[in-house]
């Protein structure tokens, strides 16, 4: 008779018969043995542990499952484990959940990137539920292994171990293989249905039992990944209330899917792996002293070795994640060199192109995007991930021309390096800032490097042909909502810092040239940020080798656009006079149409550029290049103002007045023609605010004119009452009507507010007996500061003082 030895899981059994007896720690189990010893007779009949039983079931599954998978198999002492000290509260609440006798769900989803140390947390929890008497089974895939990356065998694996280390569980499970010994070959339901979840189902256990599962993602084959789901999700398969399933993946999309974000009616939760630096710099402490330790060189390094500089750069650079830590650590470990000599090589790693150090992680990254389907397009999507910060896949499509939705199809399969949000809006970004330095390392990434002059090229002309002005009186509307960031937003604000980091190339002076301003005067924008922006434009333009001279002017007027906003933002925010050396802006004969943009923009006033340029636009109706042109061809930028003759205007003294009445007159076909949807439909935001900020003032500072009363009969009811600020409105138009020859016209007031919404009573303005009473001394107070901000204005920028309001 011949007889073979396998020596297989540790610890299962004692002298009263395999296994946690009873299930799960019964009376009679007993000990933890370190291993567990089968003499399987080639008659089928075998021993465990001296109990000779006729169980050729058991014998069936024997044969047919991946031992190698098992937690505790020969090999496992070179798989990951947690050191000690790490993962501690992950580990106690994954524990906790797996032994709760009432847990809300019984399947529990475990995931995390690349590296995160999924594996390392599975194999200690086993071992954990091992020495508790607690794990009913588990299986740990590996890519690329020959048996371990294998569906088929999963299931008699895990049953396996179930009748091993429930003693009542082993003839049921036994008895279905002895049936029906094709059993080990039939669909992946069917195994686990009848080998686990019927013999399960009919015992009456009276603690938990946990299956761990580990790297379905390694497992061949997404359909069988999907397969193994479905057996393990169907609520129909109605497991056994003692059965816990702990699986554990990256979140590929194929596995995600299975787990969308539970409701209360799921029978699974999700778990994720987070980063955690305190533990990566535990483990590297304690690793790095004992290389100090033991390494014979070391004897005359001073400890602590590394200094605690270094040591928290290395933990920085792990992102929290183990793999980066453990890649180095074991890279320093070596007793061929001198750890000091290492460890400089891996301080030095990025930037000398050493591949060395980084062996084990380039390894996981290639294998990574190589496993991508369209690896050929991976590059220029890579190169704007690095090169660009915060972008996310719909500003990656809108930038590199792609479809909608292309960017997060061609990432699907680099969930596991890369953190892909599901909404297109959300930064995409690297789990380790390893990756983005291996993707910058030629040497180390080869096809996918990304890191090159040519690649950065390519990357700041699709960044200027989407900043492309082609039609240059439009205004970025997506964009006008200062509170939800938008796509394009963050592919504006990275235009000029990206370029200007570029050598200096006349190549990019053409669409430079083209760049609409829309994209330089941003929202949200410092008048820091917007003024380095535009220095470092111009500066890095200046050093360019024959830059076409217009360029260069085109910009430097955006600069004095740029002077001009800021000297009305501070003549409104900060009135304390500018000292000469400041960047003064000196206007002493202003045009008419230059006159009408200074009145506007004054009242339009914001603390954000782009808003001044943007109501500005709209309550002129010009074009930027229009704007430009009005406000640069008076341009003069001397840090010490001169003082010029005062120019003749027809009105000297009501000059104001009558181009405050102009711009009503445009604002007021603007609002009119936006309202009935004839013209531009501009952003309703926008002209909510034009009305609030400007518009009644504007009306206010004009003088008694018909044909701007007969504009203002333009504005119906349906649109009055739409205004926010429809009361300051009337407010200010009354005040404006009492400057009127012979008495205020009340017609119009009475008209809107008899067109009022019913209930709403007008509190600054009533008609009594054919009189306006009104009085509001927050109108009041507002009007007082338009005037005073003009004044202050208008002293900055050394104005006539014919232009000069009196209160
Ligand atoms: N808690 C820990 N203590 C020490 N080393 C760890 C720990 N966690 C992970 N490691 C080490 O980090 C590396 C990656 O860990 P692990 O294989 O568990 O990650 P993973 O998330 O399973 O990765 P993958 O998705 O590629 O399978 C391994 O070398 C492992 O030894």
């Amino acid at each position: 008779m011949n007889s073979y030895h396998y020596y297989v899981t540790g610890g299962t059994g004692g002298a009263g018969g395999p296994g946690y007896e009873n299930g799960a720690g019964g009376a009679g189990g007993q000990g933890t043995g370190p291993s567990l010893n089968f003499d399987i007779q080639s008659s089928g009949s075998f021993t465990v542990n001296n109990v000779q039983q006729r169980e050729r079931g058991i014998d069936i599954l024997h044969r047919a499952a991946t031992l190698e998978a098992i937690h505790d198999s020969t090999d496992s002492f070179m798989e990951p484990k947690c050191h000690p000290e790490t993962r501690t509260g992950m580990l106690k609440d994954l524990l906790t959940w797996a032994l709760d006798p009432h847990p809300k769900t019984t399947i529990l989803w475990l995931y995390g990137p690349a590296g995160a140390g999924k594996t390392a947390i599975m194999r200690t929890l086993a071992t954990q539920l091992h020495e508790k008497r607690r794990l009913g089974g588990c299986f740990f895939f590996k890519r690329g292994h020959v048996a371990r990356n294998n569906a088929r065998t999963l299931f008699t694996t895990i049953a396996y171990q179930l009748a091993l280390n429930v003693k009542s569980l082993q003839t049921p499970i036994s008895r279905v293989a002895e049936k029906n010994p094709s059993i080990v070959g039939l669909s992946i339901g069917t195994q686990m249905q009848q080998l686990i979840s019927e013999p399960c189902r009919t015992h009456e256990n009276r603690r938990s039992l946990a299956i761990v599962i580990d790297g379905l993602d390694e497992c061949d084959g997404h359909a069988f990944q999907g397969e193994i789901l479905r057996a393990i999700l169907n609520p129909s398969s109605n497991h056994a209330i003692f059965l816990r399933f702990i699986i554990a993946s990256r979140p590929e999309p194929q596995i995600s899917k299975m787990f969308p974000l539970p409701d209360h009616s799921c029978n699974y939760h999700r778990f994720n792996v987070e980063q955690s630096f305190d533990d990566v710099r535990k483990y590297l402490c304690h690793e790095f002293s004992r290389i100090h330790r033991d390494h014979p060189t070391m004897t005359k390094i001073p400890s602590p070795w590394p200094g605690p500089r270094v040591l928290e750069e290395l933990v920085q650079k792990s992102s929290g994640y183990f793999i980066y830590a453990s890649t180095i650590i074991k890279f320093i470990d070596d007793e061929n060199y001198r750890p000091t000599a290492r460890l400089a090589l891996v301080q030095d790693g990025n930037r000398t192109g050493s591949e060395s150090a980084f062996g084990a992680l380039d390894q996981l990254y290639m294998t990574v995007l190589r496993s991508s389907p369209r690896q050929s397009e991976l590059t220029p999507i890579l190169s704007a991930i690095v090169h660009l910060e915060e972008l996310g896949a719909g500003e990656i499509d809108l930038l590199l021309g792609l479809e909608e939705g292309e960017t997060g199809l061609i990432l699907r399969n680099l969930q596991s390096v890369l953190e892909i949000p599901a909404d297109d809006d959300s930064e995409i970004s690297s789990h380790h800032a390893s990756f983005l330095d291996f993707l910058c390392n030629a040497n180390r990434s080869q096809a996918f490097y990304v890191g090159s002059s040519h690649h950065r090229m390519d990357l700041a002309r699709c960044l200027l042909k989407f900043c492309f002005g082609g039609d240059n009186r439009r205004i970025l509307k997506g964009e006008y909502s200062k509170t939800r960031p938008t796509p394009r937003r963050t592919l504006s604000q990275a235009l000029i810092p990206f370029i200007t980091s570029l050598p200096p190339t006349s190549e990019l002076c053409p669409p430079i040239g083209l760049v609409d301003p829309s994209y330089i005067f941003l929202p949200n924008v410092s008048w820091g940020v917007l003024d380095s922006n535009l220095k470092c434009m111009l500066s890095w333009l200046a050093k360019v080798p024959s830059a076409p001279p217009g360029v260069f002017t085109l910009w430097s007027d955006y600069s004095y656009m740029f002077l001009l906003a800021k000297a009305i933002y501070r003549a409104s925010f900060h009135p304390p006079p500018m000292s000469p050396g400041q960047d003064c802006i000196n206007i002493t004969s202003p045009s008419p149409k230059l006159l009408q943009v200074l009145v506007g923009v004054s009242f339009v006033c914001s603390t954000y550029t782009d808003v001044m340029f943007q109501h500005i636009l709209v309550l002129l109706d010009v074009t930027w290049d229009e704007l430009r042109t009005i406000i640069c061809s008076h341009r003069s930028i001397s840090p010490e103002p001169r003082r010029e003759s005062a120019p003749q205007y027809s009105h000297p003294d009501e000059i104001y007045r009558w181009v405050s009445r102009d711009i009503a007159l445009r604002c007021i076909r603007a609002i009119v023609d936006n309202h009935v949807g004839a013209a531009s439909s501009l952003p309703d935001e926008i002209h909510q605010e034009i009305v609030r900020k400007a518009l009644p003032f504007l009306v206010r500072w004009s003088p008694p004119c018909p044909a701007l009363y007969q504009k203002l009969c333009s504005i119906t009811c349906p649109i009055l009452w739409a205004f926010e600020s429809a009361e300051s409105f009337i407010y200010h138009v009354a005040k404006w009507l009492e400057s009127f020859p012979g008495g205020p016209k009340l017609e119009l007031i009475t008209f809107w507010m008899n067109g009022r919404t019913p209930g709403e009573s007008m509190s600054n303005v009533k008609v009594i007996e054919g009189r306006i009473h009104h009085y509001s001394s927050a109108e009041e107070m507002q009007w007082g500061k338009k005037i005073d901000r003009w004044n202050d204005f208008a002293a900055y920028t050394l104005l006539p003082d014919q232009l000069k309001l009196p209160l």
